[in-house]
């Protein structure tokens, strides 16, 4: 499902009247999506994408809009709410929240190499840079506290033995959270959230699940989601690759290196109980995109089999 609220050429018409932006030429439904209802918008001043918000967290828009303006800012490839002829970034389309964007260029990649993985660490930590001096902050709802509930509920769905342990590391992080640095991340930055035309980095889309946190913890998502070889191990080349990138624009820590096997199995933690989640909230129904869970206890079990360290400055 992609489309949850369709838009007719009338209603776009009316509201594209706010905007300065030509004719209308045409509109399609976007399937990629999950959460929210996104369109593909020509115009004859250029091409866009509209969203209309469905679900997550709506209330904090502000802040998205926020966060994405201070990024373009700073020359990352992101898109940003376009602003009406009223100087107003927020609006509302058929009764949901709307942001018109502009239209990245490029394709998501789905076999990505070590170029490919290089290029995303150079933009993460370039992504850091910028936010972690911008005063910009956001709570995650999805964050330790969270993991210690639900990994209590879930814990008879898996083997337990492998859960166990990092149970014992979250108790010990709630209680002395280690010192690691912070910023805003974005905290999804999985392939179909990143743009390639060709090997050039094109664009980041999806903040829906910024928020601040351990500027580690956003590289140990984008390492579980782009690193990892078809038995959900790490390929050393394109880790490699990564980090490198990564390290090349902002350092590690000796602290970041030592407690970075411990982050990347929290970061799959992390995915595994959101999917474990909407797997129980939607089973059975039809239409509603349910990925894997399983998936993410193949990579936690890979993380026990491989592991490669941070590279850290001489
Ligand atoms: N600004 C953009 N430029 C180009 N393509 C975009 C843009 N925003 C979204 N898309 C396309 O729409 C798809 C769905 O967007 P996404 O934000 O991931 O939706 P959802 O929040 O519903 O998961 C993306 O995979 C991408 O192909
Ligand atoms: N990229 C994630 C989906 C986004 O996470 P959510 O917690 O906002 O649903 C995945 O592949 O599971």
């Amino acid at each position: 499902m992609s489309v949850f609220t369709e838009v007719s050429r009338a209603e776009l018409e009316a509201f594209l009247t706010r905007y300065d932006l030509g004719r209308l030429l045409s509109h399609e439904g976007i399937s990629g999506g999950s959460e929210n209802s996104n369109f593909f918008v020509s115009c004859e001043r250029g091409e866009f994408v509209l969203t209309l918000v469905e679900r997550g967290p709506v209330d904090d828009l502000p802040f998205f809009i926020e966060l994405l303006e201070h990024l373009h800012a700073d020359d990352l490839p992101v898109p940003y709410a376009l602003s009406d002829q009223q100087g107003q970034a927020l609006q509302q389309l058929n009764g949901r929240p709307a942001l018109l964007q502009p239209r990245l260029p490029g394709k998501h990649v789905a076999q990505p190499d070590a170029s490919h993985c290089q290029a995303v660490g150079q933009t993460l930590a370039r992504l850091h840079n910028s936010t972690e001096k911008s005063g910009l902050l956001r709570e995650t709802d999805r964050g330790l506290p969270w993991m210690q509930r639900h990994l209590g509920e879930q814990l008879l769905h898996a083997q337990q033995a492998m859960l166990e342990p990092l149970r014992g590391v979250i108790d010990s992080w709630l209680q002395t959270p280690p010192h690691l640095p912070e910023a805003v991340l974005h905290a999804d930055l999985f392939r179909d959230n990143v743009l390639f035309d060709g090997h050039h980095l094109s664009g980041v889309i999806d903040f829906y699940n910024a928020a601040s946190g351990w500027t580690l913890y956003d590289v140990a998502i984008c390492v579980n989601d782009w690193c990892m070889d078809e038995s959900q191990r790490l390929d050393s080349g394109r880790t490699h690759a990564l980090l490198a990138g990564y390290a090349g624009i902002r350092r590690f820590t000796p602290v970041e290196a030592e407690h970075w096997a411990d982050v990347l199995r929290l970061a799959a933690l992390r995915f595994w109980l959101s999917r474990q989640l909407a797997a129980d909230q939607h089973s059975g129904q039809s239409g509603v995109l349910v990925k894997e869970p399983e998936h993410f206890l193949r990579v936690l079990e890979g993380h026990g089999k491989v592991s490669i360290g941070l590279p850290l400055a001489l």
